[in-house]
């Protein structure tokens, strides 16, 4: 793992950046993206830019069950706004949180993956070391599934919504597996609520009950974090 401790996010922001102008630069073609409020300034940076990907496809991580791609809190609306809306793919995949059926559903994203090796990913990480949805336990191996979100997501996840009822309880995401085979990973994390997980990912033990932890073992991984964020590291990167 490459370590890079900046000094905010915004900072994290242009070095996530340089990542994807490099990536694109030297034939990256497919992108494995991401939501949430980590990726943000990496995504600001690049839609500032002169970089196109009107010739890549991108692959999202994840979507909630449940709502639909105009729900102003899917990942669908998210990404549209916050990405494809000024810079467009060719095509882009998010998994459709409204196929009731669970089945059919993650083995077709699965299929656009293994159809679409994915290049580079950019990737968050949840307070409790989750990466995509995939939350504690989840098994190394795992393929896109179906997953049920722990509290401590939820809870983290409602500040996006009006009630916290409204949060859904389950997600489609890709697996553990599926993102380990991204030939290479930018992962992000900014704030001292994260610097638990990032102890963990980075120093401790490779544990299923820390899903970040197995980025260890890729061959292509850099972690972009704040000092915040870097706060719980005991050795010096
Ligand atoms: N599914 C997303 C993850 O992809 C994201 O990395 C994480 C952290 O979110 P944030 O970046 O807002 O802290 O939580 C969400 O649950």
């Amino acid at each position: 793992m490459k370590v890079k401790i900046v000094a905010d996010s915004l900072a994290g922001g242009r070095l996530g950046y340089e990542l994807f102008a490099k990536a694109l630069a030297n034939g990256s073609r497919v992108f494995g993206l991401a939501t949430g409020s980590t990726p943000v300034s990496t995504y600001d940076q690049i839609t500032a830019s002169e970089l196109d990907f009107s010739h890549c496809i991108s692959i999202n991580l994840d979507e909630y069950v449940g709502l639909a791609p105009t729900h102003p809190q899917s990942y669908h609306a998210f990404m549209q706004a916050h990405f494809f809306k000024q810079k467009p793919f060719s095509n882009s995949f998010v998994p459709n949180g409204l196929n009731p059926d669970e089945n059919d559903e993650t083995t077709r994203y699965e299929e656009i993956i293994a159809n679409h090796p994915i290049d580079f990913q950019i990737l968050g990480l949840g307070r409790n070391g989750h990466i995509g949805f995939n939350e504690p336990g989840t098994e190394f191996d795992s393929a896109t599934h179906r997953v049920a979100l722990t509290q401590s997501t939820i809870d983290a996840n409602a500040r996006f919504f009006a009630d916290k009822d409204e949060v859904p309880h389950f997600a489609y995401s890709m697996g553990i597996g599926t993102i380990m085979k991204s030939k290479q990973i930018l992962i992000e994390a900014y704030g001292a609520n994260k610097a638990e997980a990032v102890q963990q990912m980075i120093e401790g033990p490779v544990t299923k009950q820390v899903p970040a932890s197995i980025l260890q073992q890729h061959a292509n991984v850099t972690v972009i974090i704040d000092q915040a964020a870097a706060a719980n590291l005991t050795k010096k990167y």
